[in-house]
């Protein structure tokens, strides 16, 4: 099955659409200038929601974009972390220090927009224990990531990918299971797709592309 991950919730509305739609990871946000930043304190809150892990809880995936250790640190004083999500310029050098540092997981986001985006997999294969294939930011975006943007699907296609990964960038409970049948990928991750406004996350299209994700 299709494992799916809804990222950048930050109320109990969404989680609890997530965690009902059976999600296998949930995103919390701490990039300061992103609509769906939370606070340690605030992600910590929303995580107290959630079932223990050996009830089937999701992974908590935490999404930081080029911290500081101190401010990776400071999150997790505050909230427990399954995996951490970079999703900056971070080098392969810089993802190995923080994976040894924090003892954790990490998933490594690539923004695709051309063949040789990809090329980057193998730079990263010894260092990343997942990636996570995302469009990369248009030119002028705000964000890094969340831009509702998706890439051409096909660039993927004979290319074999080191690491587990989550397809990403653009995903809808309209466009999921094509993406799926497009690229074989065996999870998706969704932020935008899932949202009534930007930031505002809704809880019956989470569960709409949970159905479209887990009918793939
Ligand atoms: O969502 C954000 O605001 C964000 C800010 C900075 C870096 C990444 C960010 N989001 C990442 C994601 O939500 C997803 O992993 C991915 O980019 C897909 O987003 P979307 O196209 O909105 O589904």
């Amino acid at each position: 099955m299709t494992l799916a991950k809804i990222c950048g919730l930050t109320d109990t509305p969404g989680l609890d659409a997530a965690l009902q739609g059976g999600a296998d990871m949930i995103g919390l946000n701490f990039f300061p200038p992103s609509p769906r930043y939370l606070s340690p304190e605030a992600a910590a809150a929303l995580s107290a929601h959630m079932p223990a892990q050996e009830d089937g809880a999701p992974l908590r995936v935490g999404l930081f974009v080029d911290a500081t250790d101190d401010a990776i640190a400071a999150v997790l004083a505050a909230v427990d972390l399954d995996m951490l999500q970079l999703h900056g310029e971070e080098t392969p050098e810089r993802t190995a220090a923080l994976r040894t540092r924090f003892s954790l997981p990490v998933m490594k986001v690539l923004g695709i927009a051309t063949p040789a985006d990809l090329d980057a997999l193998e730079t990263y294969a010894p260092v990343a224990d997942a990636f996570l294939l995302d469009a990369k930011a248009p030119p002028g975006a705000p964000l890094p990531g969340g831009n509702a943007t998706t890439f051409d699907w096909s660039l993927l296609s004979g290319r074999p990918i080191p690491r587990p990964w989550l397809l990403a960038g653009g995903l809808t409970p309209d466009n999921v299971a094509e993406a799926v049948r497009a690229t074989g990928a065996p999870g998706v991750d969704v932020s935008s797709g899932v949202e009534r406004a930007r930031g505002v996350k809704d809880s019956a299209r989470i569960a709409a592309f949970l159905r479209a994700a887990r009918g793939t």
